[in-house]
C-alpha cells in the first residue's frame, strides 16, 4: 500500500460536469499537498502498456554500438539515447545509474518549425526495430491525450476555464522517455543511485513503472516514502513549470529512484511541458493582494532550457575533459 492518494478518473472521462468537479477536487488536493498521485481507470489500454514495455526492453537490449548511433545532437534536441551515467539529476551526487531514450512531438524533418530553428523542434531518431516507432507514437499520443484531460481537471480546480491549458499543450515540448535501471551493485560509487533526487521540470509527469518498485517521494517534512507500483495505474506528479504557473499553490515534489531489489528496472515516463511559445505566467486565480505573483512571465522554451542546461552541465563538462 502507498501513502500517496489514488484517484479514480472514471468520473472525469465520463464527461459530466459533476465528474469534472469531483476529479478536479481530488487532483487539487493531492497537487497542493504531496504533489504526487496515482490515477486508475485512466482509459489507456492494457495492451498498449504491455507493448511499450516490450519496446523498451527490445531497445535497451541492442548493442551499445547501435544505441550510440542515436546520441546525435541530444543536448540540442532532447531526443535520442542517453547512455548509462549520462545524466546527473542531483548535481551534488555521482551520475545516475540508468540509460534512457527520448522522443518528442513527432515532426517531419522538413517541418517549417524545425527549418526556422524553433527551440525544441526536431525530428525524432529511431532505432532499426520492427513496428517500434508505431508503438512509441501510439503510446505518446495516448498519454498526451490523458495529460490534456488531466489539465481540464487542474484548470477547474484552479478556478479558471477548464480549457485554459488546451492551446498551451497542443504542440508541446512533451518528452516520452524510456528508462532502464540496472540493479544497483552492492559497491556502487558512494551515493550513486538510479535517479538522483530531483523535481521534474514540466507541468505534469505521467509515469508507468514496472513491478520492481524503487520510486521514492520526499514529503514536506523531509521524510522519504516509497511509491510502490500499483498494477494498471500511472503515477502522476506536478512539475516545476506548473508550480510556477500556480504561484507555488501546487507543489513539485523531490523524488528519486533506488533500485536495490537486485533486478533490472524499466519505467516509462511522459513529461508534459507546455508549447515552447506558451507564456508561463502566474494564473490570475493564484494571486491575491497579499500574495502577488512570485515569478515573472517566461516562455515555456526558455524555462525548460534553463532546467535542462543545469542538469546536463556537469556530465557534459566531465565527458569533455575525460575523452
Ligand atoms: O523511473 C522512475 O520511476 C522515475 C524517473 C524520474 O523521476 C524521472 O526520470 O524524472
Ligand atoms: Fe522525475
Amino acid at each position: 500500500m502507498s501513502d500517496l492518494p489514488i484517484i479514480d478518473l472514471k468520473p472525469l472521462l465520463d464527461g459530466t460536469p459533476a465528474g469534472l468537479e469531483k476529479v478536479a477536487a481530488d487532483i487539487g488536493k493531492a497537487a497542493r499537498n504531496i504533489g504526487f498521485f496515482y490515477v486508475q481507470n485512466h482509459g489507456i489500454e492494457e495492451n498498449l502498456m504491455i507493448a511499450i514495455f516490450a519496446a523498451s526492453k527490445a531497445f535497451f537490449a541492442l548493442p551499445d554500438s547501435e544505441k550510440m548511433l542515436l546520441t546525435k545532437d541530444f543536448f540540442k534536441t532532447n531526443r535520442g539515447y542517453v547512455p548509462m551515467k549520462g545524466e546527473h539529476l542531483d548535481p551534488g551526487k555521482p551520475s545516475d545509474l540508468k540509460e534512457a531514450f527520448n522522443i518528442g512531438l513527432d515532426l517531419d524533418p522538413t517541418d517549417p518549425r524545425i527549418l526556422k530553428g524553433e527551440p525544441f523542434r526536431a525530428a525524432n531518431q529511431w532505432p532499426n526495430l520492427p513496428s517500434w516507432k508505431e508503438t512509441l507514437l501510439a503510446y505518446f499520443d495516448a498519454v498526451w491525450a490523458l495529460g490534456r484531460v488531466l489539465h481540464q481537471a487542474i484548470a477547474t480546480d484552479l478556478g479558471t476555464d477548464k480549457n485554459y491549458f488546451e492551446n498551451k499543450l497542443d504542440a508541446p515540448m512533451a518528452t516520452l522517455r524510456l528508462l532502464h535501471y540496472p540493479p544497483q551493485p552492492a559497491r556502487a560509487e558512494t551515493g550513486q543511485i538510479g535517479a538522483g533526487t530531483h523535481t521534474d521540470y514540466g507541468n505534469l509527469t505521467i509515469l508507468l513503472p514496472d513491478d520492481v518498485g524503487g520510486l521514492e517521494v520526499q514529503q514536506r517534512d523531509g521524510k522519504w516514502i516509497k511509491a510502490p507500483t500499483l498494477e494498471g495505474a500511472f503515477v502522476c506528479n506536478i512539475g516545476d513549470c506548473l508550480m510556477r504557473w500556480t504561484n507555488d499553490t501546487y507543489v513539485s515534489t523531490p523524488h528519486r529512484v533506488v533500485n536495490t531489489g537486485g533486478r533490472e528496472r524499466y519505467s516509462i515516463a511522459f513529461f508534459l511541458d507546455p508549447n515552447p511559445d506558451a507564456e508561463v505566467a502566474c494564473l490570475k486565480s493564484c494571486q491575491r493582494e497579499d500574495r502577488p505573483a512570485l515569478y515573472p512571465p517566461i516562455s515555456g522554451a526558455d524555462y525548460l532550457k534553463r532546467k535542462l542546461d543545469a542538469s546536463y552541465e556537469q556530465v557534459r563538462d566531465s565527458s569533455a575533459s575525460s575523452t
